[in-house]
């Protein structure tokens, strides 16, 4: 999923395929809640801060179609210590489809060298948990 920064929030253009399909003709509930989380996770980039999801909240709206244009948006709306709260919709033209909130809690990066994959270089000037 391409994302893009504006104004604190990060942006993002969807369509959802016969792939994630839950019943016929329409987007898998768990399809919508891991673009939502995806997009907060553009959101801990543009903060710059190694995070990860405690606690995600996805309010259905609407039936999601696919093959529909969807546009997502996220931010973070506060932080607390290594919590950050973030909340983000997905949109299919003016109507908003589902509305998510999510808590992050700020980890160091060695939770991610965990699994022995390397973590992109970039990650590594970010500041990790203790940074408030
Ligand atoms: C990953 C991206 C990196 C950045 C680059 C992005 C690049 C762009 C691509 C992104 C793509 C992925 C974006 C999706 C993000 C994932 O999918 S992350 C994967 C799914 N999440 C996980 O695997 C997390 C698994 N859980 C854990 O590792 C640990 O439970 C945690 C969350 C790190 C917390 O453990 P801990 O470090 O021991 O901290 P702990 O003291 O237990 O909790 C700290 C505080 O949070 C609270 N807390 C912890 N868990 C909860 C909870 N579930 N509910 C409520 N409160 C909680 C505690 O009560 C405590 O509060 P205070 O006492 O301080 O008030």
């Amino acid at each position: 999923m391409q994302m893009q920064a504006v104004d604190g929030e990060v942006h993002a253009d969807l369509t959802l395929d016969g792939r994630m399909e839950g019943a016929p003709g329409l987007a898998h509930g768990g399809a919508i809640a891991a673009a939502l989380d995806d997009l907060f996770g553009g959101v801990l980039v543009l903060l710059e801060t190694p995070a990860v999801t405690a606690r995600l909240n996805v309010e259905y709206r609407l039936p999601v179609p696919l093959h529909t244009p969807l546009h997502l948006v996220a931010r973070c709306t506060a932080t607390e210590g290594r919590k950050l709260h973030m909340a983000g919709t997905m949109s299919a033209g003016e109507a908003i489809v589902a509305e998510a909130s999510a808590m992050f809690v700020r980890v160091e990066i060695a939770h991610f060298e965990a699994s022995g994959v390397p973590v992109p270089d970039a990650w590594r000037s970010w500041g990790g948990a203790a940074r408030g």
